[in-house]
């Protein structure tokens, strides 16, 4: 078996999607069923299913769900009973532009329908044919990325970017991946991402999972990181990239490309084309979401902060292209990337 079969996020099995319930891990490795859209919906919302691409696959199914309930219900008119159910899932989270790229690319394949098809064949297939492709997409951009790397070192991570977040192996997580097989990277060093632990949770787990051996830290502690080791790059993923190159990912990656920049240390942001909207010109008009400040306040249930005390807690950031050393996508690499150097991955 390869390593990105290891960790499955999405299944589809006997006509439901299954989850696995990211809240849990890696503590608990379980499986969550939704058998409709509203289901997926709330999944996407509760983070049961987190990650840009892993997010917009599970949206494509939710389609899928809610084609098959419009269409028992609804019979020929069931184009019309669809609606309620796409709009809960695109406003399941806001800042990944891969949720909507995947309900545009599922409502183009709905217009091929004659009318009165029964659609859940015709979806399912889309929504398998997206997984399908999102995975390939990892892989060959795993091979892009680490191309790049050209001297040995170590590497540092934000968020995760793995296996769990998308399709399979991953974005930048698939690009370390593929270093580390070629003997490139000495060692991984994972931010912990607070407040939802990503980094610690996840991102720890799966690269055990594979033997590369990683090395958590402290958000805070990656400035100082980067001033004391031997670390080349700093590799992360997106949730969206606007047409002039600017990306929006997890809260703190801003603070990394800056202080990657200060210390030498060059940034590469690992994104499939999905992520990239073209409709937006600059990071400025990026929907940033806030989540509750109990995240914040409390670990793991436990409250840290005494009562009343409040919270700011907006879990994206806007890293501006400037700081972007190279931009990686299955359509292609693209280095300081610009509206005009941008313009060649359309
Ligand atoms: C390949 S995943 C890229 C991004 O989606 C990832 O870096 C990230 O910020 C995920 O945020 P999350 O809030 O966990 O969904």
């Amino acid at each position: 078996m390869n390593a990105y079969d290891s960790v499955r996020p999405l299944r589809w099995v006997d006509s439901r999607l299954q989850l696995l319930d990211q809240r849990r891990l890696p503590l608990q490795a379980e499986y969550v069923d939704c058998y409709s859209a509203l289901e997926v919906a709330e999944s996407i919302k509760e983070m049961v299913v987190r990650g840009a691409p892993a997010i917009g696959i599970a949206a494509a199914y939710g389609v899928v769900l809610a084609a098959k309930d419009a269409y028992a219900r609804a019979g020929q008119g069931w184009r019309e009973a669809i609606a309620d159910a796409l709009r809960q899932l695109a406003n399941a989270r806001p800042t990944a532009v891969n949720l909507h790229w995947a309900l545009a690319r599922m409502e183009r394949r709905m217009a091929t329908l004659p009318i009165g098809d029964d659609p859940y064949l015709t979806l399912l297939d889309e929504a398998r044919k997206i997984q399908e492709e999102d995975l390939a997409a990892n892989l060959y951009m795993g091979e892009q990325g680490a191309a790049l790397m050209h001297e040995q070192g170590a590497v540092l991570t934000h968020c995760n970017t793995g296996s769990l977040a998308t399709a399979g192996y991953g974005t930048a997580l698939g690009v370390i991946r593929s270093a580390y097989a070629q003997g490139k990277i000495t060692e991984v060093f994972a931010d912990e991402t607070r407040p939802w632990l990503q980094g610690a949770r996840l991102t720890a787990w799966e690269l055990k999972q594979d033997g590369i051996p990683v090395k958590l830290i402290a958000d805070a502690a990656a400035a100082f990181l980067m001033k004391q080791a031997n670390v080349q790059w700093v590799v992360v993923g997106a949730d969206r990239i606007t047409a002039n190159g600017d990306v929006a990912n997890k809260i703190g990656t801003y603070g990394l490309a800056l202080a990657a920049r200060a210390h030498g240390v060059k940034f590469m942001v690992v994104a499939p084309s999905s992520t990239i909207d073209w409709e937006m010109a600059t990071g400025a008009d990026i929907p940033i979401e806030s989540r509750m400040g109990d995240e914040l306040l409390a670990v793991q249930g436990q409250r840290v902060a005494v009562e009343g005390v409040d919270a700011w807690n907006p879990v994206f950031d806007v890293t501006p292209a400037e700081y972007v050393d190279v931009l990686v996508t299955e359509r292609g690499v693209v280095h300081r990337p610009s509206r005009e150097h941008m313009a060649a991955l359309r």
